[in-house]
């Protein structure tokens, strides 16, 4: 995947995130909410020894669902079977993993809603009564085989929960809302990763990471490796001018805006004046694809509140023509900074 500093993830980086996991619930920073709603479905199923009903994990990456479900798996005291919508172009793909799962195994389908729609239509079968029927041959002579399957808790992920079709978001017994991290929050993260770094970061330092993280795990850990590079290469030690320097190196602004983040704003700003534009404009005016745009860079935009969707297109708010130090100008534009467009 895409970096939030627009680069691969390297095989170390990957690593390291991996080692960053928290293992239980308990150890799982934030997001209250969910961690209360999970903590009572896994109690309740372990209490009437059953498999705990299916779960669909929904939020812009890189907030934890994939630690969620391993954490789910660890918690349930189940093994874990990863694999993603996108290795799934064949309901045969998905014969194969769910007819091999044990008993009460987990399975986690990272980015679920990237999955080929035949192999959806078979899970549904398969989440509701633990079966699927398998085709064998073609056209007149074509017969399905029922097959049972052991009885399992399915672990959906999507950054686009809307993509999913009704029938088959209907068959999770409890969707989780990942919601972006607070300041304090990104904070403890990062205390956790800088004790595995061996890296002693001043608090004022964590809290300037934090700020500039986009609400989000991932960068946080991402930024705080690149002030590390930055001390080790400059022996400056991980205060907050090494954090400010560091930062500014890598194109990461006060608002933790990043080169495509400010990239999309400006086409919205300077090209179409403020707005509204839409979605596939947008994303053709900045090179990027509009699943990128809708999933990655807008959540961040409109919590923020730099960008407003509105049924005519996106639309810049006034704090972003601010921090961007723009005015319009267009009588056009400027009606659109009080209306609710
Ligand atoms: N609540 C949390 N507490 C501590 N670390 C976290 C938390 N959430 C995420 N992280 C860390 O952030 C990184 C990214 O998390 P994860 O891979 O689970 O996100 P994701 O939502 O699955 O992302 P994607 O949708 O891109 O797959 C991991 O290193 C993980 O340890």
């Amino acid at each position: 995947m895409a970096t939030g500093l627009g680069l691969p993830e390297s095989e170390a980086e990957l690593a390291f995130e991996g080692a960053l996991r928290p293992q239980s619930l308990a150890e799982f920073v934030g997001q209250e909410k969910v961690r209360g709603q999970l903590q009572l479905l896994l109690q309740a199923a372990a209490m009437q020894n059953r498999t705990p009903d299916h779960i669909l994990l929904a939020g812009p990456p890189g907030l934890g669902k994939t630690t969620l479900a391993m954490i789910i798996a660890h918690e349930s005291g189940r093994p874990l079977r990863m694999t993603s919508g996108p290795a799934i172009q064949h309901a045969g793909d998905l014969a194969a993993v769910l007819s091999s799962l044990v008993p009460g195994e987990v399975l986690f389908i990272d980015e679920i809603h990237r999955m080929a729609r035949s192999a959806e239509e078979m899970l549904y079968l398969a989440m509701e009564d633990f079966r699927i029927d398998i085709m064998v041959g073609k056209g007149a002579g074509a017969t399905s085989i029922p097959l049972d399957l052991s009885p399992f808790t399915l672990v959906g992920a999507t950054t686009r929960s809307g993509m999913l079709p009704n029938p088959l978001r209907d068959r999770f017994g409890f969707t989780a809302h990942l919601e972006f991290y607070e300041n304090h929050e990104l904070e403890q993260v990062l205390v956790r990763a800088a004790a595995l770094l061996e890296l002693n970061v001043e608090r004022r330092a964590l809290a300037e990471i934090s700020g500039r993280s986009r609400g989000t795990p991932r960068i946080a850990n991402r930024l705080l490796r690149r002030v590390r590079d930055y001390a080790v290469v400059k022996g400056s030690g991980a205060g907050l001018d090494a954090v400010n320097a560091a930062l500014e190196l890598y194109d990461v602004d006060a608002l933790g805006l990043d080169r495509l983040d400010r990239a999309v704003m400006q086409v919205v700003l300077s090209r179409f004046d403020g707005g509204p534009v839409g979605l596939n404009t947008l994303a053709v005016s900045v090179g990027e694809e509009a699943e990128t745009i809708e999933s990655v860079v807008e959540p961040f935009l409109v919590r923020i509140g730099l960008l407003t969707r509105t049924p005519r297109g996106r639309v810049a708010t006034r704090s972003a023509w601010k921090h961007f130090g723009l005015t319009p100008e267009t009588p056009g534009a400027a009606t659109l900074f009080d209306g609710d467009l």
